[in-house]
């Protein structure tokens, strides 16, 4: 089973989660792959099995416009039947980007299995439950 971590970070929260997701489901599944978006293809996605997405909230509680949201709107449609969590960090609001980005993969009929979320920097709590998310997904 082949694992993607696919995220956008601008000052390294969401990096972190990432990274931490990463350690996790890499001590169950060794084919696991961590990319930053902006060297992701759409055939990325179309070889793995199991996508873990990350952004953080920006905008007004929307994801990043220059690769994120490009990335999704081209990836979307090949999601459905994989296995698919999203997580990000956030600050100014209390998490609502994530909830809009769940429901809009599941209105395209693509199930989510988890979302993490962090606020600011992650804490060690919030960074234990990235790698718990990485290694239930992965297995
Ligand atoms: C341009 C911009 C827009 C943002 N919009 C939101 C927002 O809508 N809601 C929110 O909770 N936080 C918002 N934030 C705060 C970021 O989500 C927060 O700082 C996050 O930790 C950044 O993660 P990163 O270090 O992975 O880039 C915004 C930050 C920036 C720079």
């Amino acid at each position: 089973m082949k694992v993607k971590i696919i995220y956008w970070s601008g000052t390294g929260n969401t990096e972190k989660m990432a990274n931490a997701i990463f350690e996790g489901a890499k001590e169950v599944n060794d084919d696991t792959t961590l990319i930053n978006v902006c060297d992701a293809k759409v055939d990325d996605v179309k070889d793995a099995d199991v996508l873990i997405f990350g952004c953080p909230a920006m905008g007004s509680e929307e994801l990043e416009e220059e690769y994120m949201r490009p990335y999704m709107d081209s990836v979307n449609e090949l999601l459905k039947g994989k296995k698919v969590a999203l997580f990000g960090s956030y600050e100014w609001a209390e998490g609502q980007w994530m909830e809009y980005w769940k429901e809009e993969l599941e209105n395209l009929g693509v199930q989510v299995f988890e979302t993490v979320i962090a606020y600011d920097n992650p804490s060690e709590d919030a960074l234990a439950d990235c790698r718990s998310l990485g290694k239930a997904i992965a297995r």
